[in-house]
């Protein structure tokens, strides 16, 4: 009855939830609702659209743990986010990731709204709360002896200071405004970007029955960085210098940094993003400014399905680093909360333009991440893992590249939450469902299979009739009522026999349709992956080698740059013993020449000028 695929049998990266969003006329975009999760259940199953139902079979995911449309945020932070907070305490990486259609709710589930707190500002409440006053004065440690070499390091009221006189200078300019500020400003809240400092964050959902576990001789220092990916470039969203000028940024570079801090002892260092701001945060109201200054640094835009859609990957990074009460730094670890861009359809989203080729760059890196997901869960052929190709795009090397080098500690582990509208795009859902679910399964649920099996009913009954209205014409000359009803009977139970058998006959042939179907659907999709893997290798191999053949003639060029200039004695020696033999040479020449020519001696004469003349005199040279 079912075509399964293979269950998860490799260690997780990513723990994969689904958040079912809200359905509300702006969002819908099916008539009917194709997502319904299986209650008390892990799973949810999609239904296609009515009009498809012959040529696509139900399909069933399956997750880490699936947040209906009631689900609260405080549901969905305690399960997802709290695990990961306190593992950064302890002293190990994280990643929050959301990932989800153009208007499925990322954004609303990372940053919240006007009446609600999203992940980010529940984590920095949390954090702060439960460091209270065992926050280490920023004076008074060196946090530069740690891998900050490559950071530029701030105090949070000196930042503040430097982007508001930025901000003061310029009118605040809309078209260059954060995501969050347009949610604020669409809800009426400020006009002017200097008043940033001042924008309320709403108090709901209270969570202040929830802490993390500390160390109790330690004390911690909390830094804070933004950045974001933008058409394939990485840039500091904490940047003042080119505030007013989105135009100026300098892109940054993810690297290994040249120093690590003395307490990581692990072989491969973390990369980081070098030359990131880093700011310390002492509380809960310092580091939400951060994040408002950072928000309004984003790229974003309307587009027909997301009146303010995000145009990049956007980056939070935590860094809970924990000193010991002498100001020694122990040891150090981040959360990520990473908003992704939604992937679009260019038609539904009406882009075009720069907003088109930002579609572009968002899609492709998605759809590497798309890859990486599915691989996490897979088996390649010799029973080991399979190879996550993460290296292939920007984003999935910052998300993964620190989880797969097993740096820092052991790699990292991660959340991804996968939101969703249960009216929304039915493509474009069903195709990230796909690739981020833990289990998949092509199901034909009994309701569907009658509803499709109506036809042979209705024609095995009709033929009965038929049969019928023939018998009773011909019993009714010679047989007795009771036979008649007996004969009847009996062949009212052969005909319902025969139904039984052709209803049987017809599921079975639609299961091995839908089976097949499924089958091929399955050999296709992994045919394409296999030829973009092998298509990436092939370009990452033609890219090793331009980049060698580029080095080795700068080598070259370097070796002959490196070459000893002759001795200018030396030279003039040379040159000295070149002249010499040159002029014995015309020497010899001349003397030939003069023996062999008629007019010996004379110079010239009333025809042609002697080719010799002058010659005579080049002895004295
Ligand atoms: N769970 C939810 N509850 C209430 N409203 C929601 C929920 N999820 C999303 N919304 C609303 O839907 C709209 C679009 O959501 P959001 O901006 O978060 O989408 P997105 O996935 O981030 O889109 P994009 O990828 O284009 O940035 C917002 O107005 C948001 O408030």
């Amino acid at each position: 009855m079912e075509s399964t695929k293979s269950p998860p049998t490799t260690a997780q990266l990513f723990q994969v939830f689904l958040r079912l969003r809200p359905s509300s006329p702006q969002s819908s975009v099916s008539e009917t609702r194709f997502l319904t999760p299986a209650p008390g259940q892990n799973f949810v199953y999609v239904t296609p659209p009515q009009e498809r139902n012959r040529f696509r079979a139900i399909e069933k995911f399956g997750f880490t743990r699936i947040f209906d449309e009631l689900s609260e945020q405080k549901d969905v932070f305690v399960e997802t986010v709290m695990p990961l907070l306190q593992q950064a305490i302890n002293g190990r990486d994280g990643t929050l990731a959301t990932l989800g259609v153009t208007g499925s709710g990322k954004t609303h589930t990372i940053l919240g709204s006007k009446d609600q707190k999203g992940m980010t500002q529940m984590a920095l409440d949390v954090l702060f709360s439960s460091v209270g006053d065992r926050i280490v004065d920023y004076n008074k440690v060196d946090i530069m002896t740690s891998d900050h070499t490559e950071a530029i390091l701030t105090d949070a009221a000196t930042f503040h200071e430097r982007m508001n006189s930025a901000l003061v200078k310029t009118p605040i300019k809309r078209r260059i405004l954060g995501k969050f500020l347009a949610h604020k400003l669409q809800d009426g809240h400020t006009s002017k970007r200097s008043s940033l400092a001042h924008i309320s964050t709403p108090k709901a959902p209270d969570v202040s029955d929830l802490s993390v576990d500390l160390d109790s001789k330690s004390k911690y220092a909390v830094l804070i960085s933004m950045y974001e990916l933008y058409n394939d470039r990485i840039f500091d969203l904490l940047d003042d210098s080119s505030i007013n000028n989105q135009n100026r940024r300098k892109a940054l570079i993810f690297k290994k940094p040249s120093t690590t801090p003395a307490w990581d002892t692990s072989k491969e260092s973390k990369k980081v993003v070098s030359g990131l701001r880093k700011i310390y945060a002492k509380n809960f109201q310092e580091a939400l400014q951060i994040l408002e200054h950072g928000q309004a640094s984003r790229r974003a835009s309307p587009t027909h399905s997301n009146s303010v859609s995000s145009r990049s990957h956007a980056f939070l990074q935590i860094e809970v680093k924990r000193f010991s009460p002498r100001g020694n730094e122990k040891n150090g670890a981040s959360l990520h909360i990473v908003d992704l861009a939604g992937s679009e359809r260019a038609r539904t989203a009406k882009t075009a333009g720069e907003r088109l080729a930002e579609a572009g760059s968002i899609n492709r890196s998605l759809m590497c991440l798309g890859q990486c997901l599915q691989l996490q869960t897979q088996v390649s052929d010799n029973g080991k893992p399979a190879v996550v190709p993460w290296r292939q795009s920007k984003l999935t090397e910052l998300l993964f590249s620190n989880s797969f080098s097993g740096a820092g500690g052991g790699g990292q582990r991660a959340s991804m939450i996968v939101t969703a509208d249960a009216m929304g795009d039915f493509n474009a859902t069903t195709q990230i469902l796909r690739y981020s679910a833990l289990a998949r399964e092509v199901t034909v649920p009994r309701a569907a299979s009658r509803q499709i099996s109506g036809m042979s009913d209705s024609s095995a009954a009709s033929s009965a009739l038929e049969e019928l209205t023939a018998l009773s014409t011909t019993l009714s000359q010679d047989d007795s009522k009771d036979a008649l009803i007996a004969r009847l009977l009996s062949q009212l139970e052969e005909t319902e026999t025969r139904w039984r058998d052709a209803e049987e006959r017809c599921l079975n042939i639609e299961q091995q349709v839908r089976e097949e179907v499924a089958d091929e659907m399955e050999e296709r999709l992994e045919e394409v992956r296999r030829e973009t893997l092998e298509h990436f290798e092939m370009e990452e191999e033609w890219r090793e080698g331009y980049v060698d053949g580029k080095l080795e003639i700068l080598r070259k060029g370097i070796e002959i740059h490196e070459d000893t200039p002759p001795d200018a004695a030396e030279r003039i020696q040379e040159l000295e013993s070149e002249n010499e033999l040159l002029r014995r040479e015309v020497l010899a020449l001349r003397r030939e020449a003069l023996s062999r020519s008629p007019s010996k001696g004379r110079s010239g004469g009333r025809g042609f000028p002697s080719p010799l003349k002058g010659m005579e005199n080049l002895e004295m040279y």
